[in-house]
C-alpha cells in the first residue's frame, strides 16, 4: 500500500494498562475507502485500539498513524469523525446545537440538516441530548461523528442499543456514507453486522490481530466445513489423520470432524464404515470465530487469509 492510498497505520503498537496488555503487538493498514470491522469478545481491545488510533492515548510502544502523520494532526486537520463509546452527557443542550457546534469545528462540515436526516434525528433536532433514550443517544452520536464530513470515520459499537428498525437506517446511512470514498472502522461484538457491512474483518483477541480478511476468508481460515456422524460404539482413534482433517470434537456418541477437504474426509469416513447420521454442513462464520479466537480448537497465530 502505498502512502497516498493509506488511512491507517499500526506498526507494532502496544498499549498496557498495569498487569493487563490490552493492544500486544498490533500491525494493520487499512486502505483509504476500505470499510472495516474491528471484531472482539469482550475485553479484546477494540476501544483500546480505537483510543489509540485517535490518539486519545499514546502506545507505550510502536507507532499509529492517520493520513501518515500523527493521529492528532489527523483529528486536527478535521480528517477524523468518532463515535466513541462512551459519550460524554452534554446537559441542557438540544440535538440541533450539539451537532451544529461540532459541525461548526471542522473546515468542509456536511449541512447540519443533512446530518440529522443521515442518522435518522431530524425529528429529534429540537430535543435536549440528555433526555434521550439510549438508542437516540446512540444515533445522535453517529450524527456528532458525521457532522465534520470526515475522511475517516470510528464507530465504537455504533449498534449497541439500537432496535431492529434503527440497526437498518444505521446501516444504510453508514454505507451511503462509505460510497463516497470515505474509509470507516467500525467495532462489533456481532459477526453477522461484520460480515454484512464491511469490506473486510480484523478479528482482536487478547490485543492481538488473530484473523485478517473477509468473512468468506475467516470461514475458510478456520477449516472450512463440519462433518458430523454417529460413532455408533466405534473409538475415535485415526480420526484426526483423515484426509483434511483439523479437528475433532466428540459430544457423547456423535462426532464433529472440522475438515479443509469435506469430500476426501466423507469418502475415508465411508471406507471406515463410519457413516450414521452423516451430516456435512460449512463452518458458520460464529464457529469460525470462535476458532480464531481459541475459544474452539488451538489458535494462537494469526490467519494470513
Ligand atoms: N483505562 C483502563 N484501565 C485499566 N484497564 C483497562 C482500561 N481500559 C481497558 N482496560 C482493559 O484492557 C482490556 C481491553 O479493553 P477494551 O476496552 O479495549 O476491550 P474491548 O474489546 O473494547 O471490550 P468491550 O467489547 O467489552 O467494549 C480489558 O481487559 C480491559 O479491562
Amino acid at each position: 500500500m502505498t502512502q497516498t492510498e493509506r488511512a491507517v497505520s499500526f506498526t507494532g503498537v502496544a498499549k498496557a494498562f498495569g498487569d493487563i496488555c490490552a493492544v500486544d503487538g498490533v500491525d494493520l493498514e487499512i486502505a483509504r475507502g476500505e470499510t472495516v470491522a474491528l471484531l472482539g469478545r469482550n475485553g479484546a481491545g477494540k476501544s483500546t485500539t480505537i483510543s489509540l488510533l485517535l490518539g486519545l492515548n499514546k502506545p507505550d510502544m510502536g507507532t499509529v498513524e492517520l493520513f501518515d502523520g500523527p493521529p492528532e494532526r489527523a483529528v486536527r486537520a478535521g480528517l477524523v469523525g468518532a463515535m466513541p463509546q462512551e459519550a460524554r452527557a452534554v446537559p441542557r443542550i438540544t440535538v440541533r446545537e450539539l451537532v451544529s457546534f461540532v459541525a461548526g469545528r471542522y473546515p468542509a462540515p456536511l449541512p447540519v440538516t443533512g446530518v440529522l436526516e443521515l442518522a435518522g434525528i431530524a425529528h429529534l433536532a429540537g430535543r435536549r441530548v440528555d433526555r434521550l433514550s439510549g438508542g437516540q443517544t446512540q444515533r445522535v452520536r453517529f450524527a456528532v461523528a458525521l457532522a465534520g464530513n470526515p475522511s475517516l470515520l470510528v464507530l465504537d459499537e455504533p449498534t449497541a442499543a439500537l432496535d431492529v428498525e434503527a440497526r437498518l437506517a444505521f446501516w444504510e446511512a453508514m454505507r451511503a456514507y462509505a460510497r463516497g470514498g470515505r474509509t470507516v472502522l467500525f467495532s462489533t461484538h456481532y459477526l453477522e453486522e461484520a460480515d454484512a457491512h464491511a469490506d473486510r474483518i480484523l478479528v482482536l483477541d487478547r490485543g492481538r490481530v488473530v484473523a485478517d480478511g473477509t468473512g468468506e476468508e475467516l470461514r475458510r481460515a478456520a477449516g472450512g466445513s463440519l462433518v458430523a456422524f454417529d460413532l455408533a460404539g466405534r473409538g475415535t482413534g485415526g480420526l484426526a489423520l483423515l484426509p483434511g482433517v483439523r479437528s475433532v470434537e466428540v459430544r457423547g456418541d456423535r462426532v464433529r470432524l472440522r475438515t479443509d477437504d469435506s469430500d476426501a474426509t466423507v469418502i475415508a469416513l465411508a471406507e471406515l464404515g463410519a457413516i450414521r447420521g452423516l451430516e456435512v454442513a460449512p463452518a458458520s462464520l460464529d464457529d469460525a470465530f470462535l476458532v480464531l479466537t481459541g475459544t474452539r480448537g488451538a489458535q494462537g497465530k494469526r490467519e494470513t487469509v
